[in-house]
């Protein structure tokens, strides 16, 4: 038996797995005291189990379904259920995820209007973008036209944003590079030319690679998926998908989110972005036309397919075993295969519970120094300032050291990011050297963030622990940057550990020369923000960059939330024996006790004057003040930040329409900033890690739980107190349903006094006429993708006018007919058509 210095340690209990799953009694190995909790299991035990014991597993509340099955099958309180009698109650957080407002994600409808008039427009290039720091572009295609960009964008150079790419002196003195060793060799000895190192085709029509930087249509190259067939129609419904599910900018507007559920909102007749694509993948054929928004800032992303996570699930996929509880909060699957198969040895991680008021500290008391990381890597984490692990590092660094797959989850703020780079680098550590003179020196790590903002946070933190380790290099790759910059960039500076968000990678496998080849080389890839990478908008591109990379090799998922359906998909990515590591605590919630959450209802046309008295009340209580408003679209977004400049108040907004160059620039400032308000579309929900926010606010209902979750998750970081409130209009109370495990609480709605309503008043008077039109498009596109606002579209209209008035209109804005057919809302009575 293999003990490790930390707190964490795994037994291997040999017993017949029957015995040992099915006996809570039956004695295990002594295991020394744990200080958390943390979940393990993988995915594939009950099938087999459900087969040999199948009453016995009903009996023990582990039914054959997923979901809610699987989660009590982990659950502590589960196990032990059937000798305490509560078996069938379950912990908070292992309750099915309450009702579920649809996901909504949405691009911006200004776009579409741009579109239409485009179209209208006797030129098939269209003009020049016109809101500021949209660089978005809308296509058109029928079936007998090829694709055509209406719009060139405008590019920022990416270099000077993102400084973490490393130069470094590729021979260690520690190290000598082998020409026959593993990897290196394969790469060495390579010397077709690039077109045969590429796994895809190189882009056909646009000429060199530069070209297609500038026109950003490399986004639109479809990798050949030898399970589709390309179609004049579906090839360019799909490249329509993929394209918008942009992380950084579904925020915005008109198209709906991907719907975990398979987006069952969607209808062919509502223009939606998920919908919109949906219905125009069904309908499009009638049409023979299908549109395309363009947006070369975003990464270039496929949209949902449209298949239900459901249906990749085989029956038996959907079942899980667990393995033992003892009272301690256990958790491990074993796969049905090596429960069954040659391995028959059942490996428990006994932990015991933590002491009361410890579940939400981040810290654990086991040190860096105590594990078995290079002295080099260790010098890099003191200097960071690290050094004890936090819960998740001290929970996974183990396992993944031991070269497992591992999908973890823990709670925002508490190192994720450390926690997955510090063994990916130790992984590089132990490789072979790359030397200058090698062609294309093998990317060893490659990690996927979702948005462009997290892939340099990483990158950035990678560089930290990398402080001592001259030879190994990381670079970032994203979206909203010239690729051509980025080609030069990373063929200038090769790397071993590469950084990127998944459109852009892409690109990069289908236009950088060599780069598929460099890809062969990965030993590690990292999924950041696991659950979000693996729903619907990022599905199709995370499949395709799988099959860019080796099968052998190690996989590691993170993220603060794993929705059951994620768990039943993850094996996209993870072998069958990976360990799923939860350190979120059996009956702590997903968010953080040290964050005070309220929501509060108020008529929809009091939001803004509202949100203006939130803030002015937490400025008095707080001078240090760092405060987030999330909205749900970038226009809307946009609005909002206008009216509290207007307002005099210390405002910066952040979302997919703005350039990348701004973003960046806006995000250090808010990073290093006091005193400041930060309005931002959900570009800023995940990962991003801005240190001391006291206060986020959710303006409208999010896309969905985990988004709720990751935003709050901007505040309370690092065992920090922090506050959130959700402000809602009370047709959005349906909601509250969705979170309703969670710690949040009714607040009392802030009054404001005329002179304020009156101050707002005059202030938005002030904004300008198109951003409150787009807005107002934005809003209605975002609620029309809702499941549950949207089904109604008279009321949906009443609403969006609502929301007009609101912002000192008198008539609602003319929208496009055609953007309002493709919203189905034609005819739909209290809109205007222009
Ligand atoms: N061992 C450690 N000790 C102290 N601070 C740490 C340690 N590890 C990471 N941190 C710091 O904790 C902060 C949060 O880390 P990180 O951004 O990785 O959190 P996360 O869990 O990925 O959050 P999210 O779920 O929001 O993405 C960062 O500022 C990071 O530098």
């Amino acid at each position: 038996m293999k003990t490790t210095s930390f707190s964490t340690t795994f037994m291997p209990v040999r017993l017949l797995p029957q015995l040992r799953l099915l006996s809570t009694s039956l004695p295990a190995t002594h295991f020394p005291p744990m200080k958390f909790a943390p979940t393990l299991s993988s995915s594939r035990a009950v099938p087999i189990l459900s087969r040999v014991f199948p009453l016995r597993l009903r009996y023990m509340g582990l039914g054959f379904r997923r979901s809610l099955q699987t989660e009590r099958a982990f659950s502590t309180r589960a196990f032990r259920g059937p000798r305490t009698g509560s078996g069938s109650e379950l912990p908070r957080g292992y309750e099915r995820r309450a009702g579920g407002a649809s996901k909504s994600l949405i691009e911006d409808e200004a776009e579409l209007s741009d579109w239409v008039s485009e179209l209208r427009s006797d030129s098939p290039r269209g003009r020049e973008d016109e809101l500021e720091g949209r660089r978005g572009r809308v296509r058109e295609r029928g079936t007998d036209r090829e694709p055509y960009p209406i719009k060139k964008s405008r590019r920022e150079s990416d270099s000077g944003d993102f400084g973490e790419s490393r130069r470094r002196d590729f021979r260690s003195p520690n190290q000598s590079f082998t020409r026959n060793g593993g990897i290196s060799k394969r790469f060495d000895n390579k010397s077709e030319g690039d077109k045969k190192d590429r796994p895809f085709p190189p882009r056909n029509n646009r000429g060199n690679s530069n070209s297609s930087g500038e026109f950003g249509d490399s986004s639109r190259r479809r990798f050949p998926n030898p399970n589709e067939s390309f179609s004049r129609n579906s090839g360019i419904s799909k490249r329509f998908d993929n394209k918008f599910q942009s992380d950084d900018d579904k925020e915005d507007g008109l198209f709906p989110r991907r719907n975990n559920r398979g987006n069952s909102n969607l209808k062919a007749d509502s223009f939606t972005r998920n919908g919109g694509v949906e219905g125009l993948r069904r309908g499009g054929r009638e049409t023979g036309k299908t549109l395309r928004v363009m947006d070369d800032t975003e990464e270039e992303e496929e949209k949902p397919t449209g298949f239900r996570i459901e249906d990749l699930l085989s029956e038996e996929e959907s079942d899980t075993a667990i393995s033992d509880d003892d009272g301690y909060g256990v958790l491990r699957e074993k796969s049905a295969t090596s429960l069954f198969g040659s391995d028959n040895e059942v490996t428990v991680k006994v932990l015991p519970k933590s002491s009361p008021g410890s579940s939400d500290s981040y810290l654990s008391e086991s040190r860096f120094d105590q594990c078995s990381v290079s002295p080099l890597s260790l010098k890099g984490i003191k200097d960071a300032g690290y050094e004890k692990m936090t819960v998740v590092q001290e929970a996974t660094l183990p396992v993944i050291l031991k070269g497992k797959d591992v999908l973890a989850k823990a709670k925002t703020g508490t190192g994720k990011t450390v926690a997955f780079l510090l063994p990916s680098i130790e992984v590089v550590v132990k490789s072979p050297p790359i030397t200058r003179d090698q062609k294309r020196p093998p990317i060893l790590v490659l990690v996927i963030c979702p948005t462009r903002e997290l892939a340099s946070q990483a990158s950035a933190e990678a560089n930290k622990l990398l402080k001592y380790h001259p030879s190994i290099g990381v670079q970032v790759v994203i979206g909203g940057t010239r690729l051509a910059l980025e080609q030069k960039r990373i063929q200038a500076n090769p790397c071993q550990i590469l950084v990127a968000t998944p459109g852009r990678l892409k690109d990069h496998i289908e236009n950088t020369a060599g780069f598929a080849t460099r890809l062969m080389g990965v030993k590690v890839l990292v999924l950041d923000e696991a659950d979000h990478l693996l729903d619907m908008g990022f599905r199709k591109d995370i499949e395709r960059i799988i099959s860019a990379v080796p099968k052998q090799r190690q996989t590691l998922l993170f993220s603060a939330t794993v929705p059951e359906e994620v768990r039943q998909i993850c094996h996209i990515a993870l072998k069958r024996d990976h360990e799923y590591i939860n350190t979120v605590q059996e009956g702590s919630e997903e968010t953080h006790a040290q964050v005070r959450q309220t929501h509060l209802v108020a008529p929809l046309d009091k939001h803004f004057s509202q949100v203006y008295a939130l803030l002015k009340e937490h400025i008095a209580d707080d001078v240090e003040y760092k405060v987030l408003v999330f909205c749900t679209t970038a226009m809307v977004t946009r609005l909002v930040a206008d009216l509290l400049g207007e307002l005099n108040l210390n405002v910066r907004e952040i979302h997919s329409r703005k350039p990348q160059s701004y973003r960046t620039r806006v995000s250090d400032e808010f990073r290093k900033s006091k005193g400041l308000i930060l309005v931002t579309s959900d570009v800023s929900a995940r990962g991003v890690d801005y240190p001391d926010v006291t206060l986020v606010i959710q303006v409208g209902v999010p896309a969905d739980r985990q988004q709720y979750i990751h935003r709050l998750g901007r505040t309370g970081r690092k065992g920090k107190e922090g506050q959130g409130i959700l402000l809602l209009a009370p047709w959005e109370e349906f909601f509250l349903s969705a979170i309703k495990d969670l710690p949040i609480t009714k607040g009392s709605v802030p009054s404001v006094d005329p002179d304020t309503t009156k101050k707002v008043e005059r202030a938005l008077s002030k904004v300008e006429m198109k951003n409150k039109e787009a807005a107002y498009q934005a809003w209605l596109g975002y609620y029309n993708s809702n499941k549950k606002v949207g089904r109604d579209k008279h009321r949906l209209v009443e609403l969006a006018n609502e929301f007009s008035r609101s912002m000192g209109l008198d008539n609602p804005p003319a929208i496009p007919k055609l953007v309002l057919g493709k919203m189905g809302l034609k005819n739909v009575p209290g809109l205007r058509s222009k």
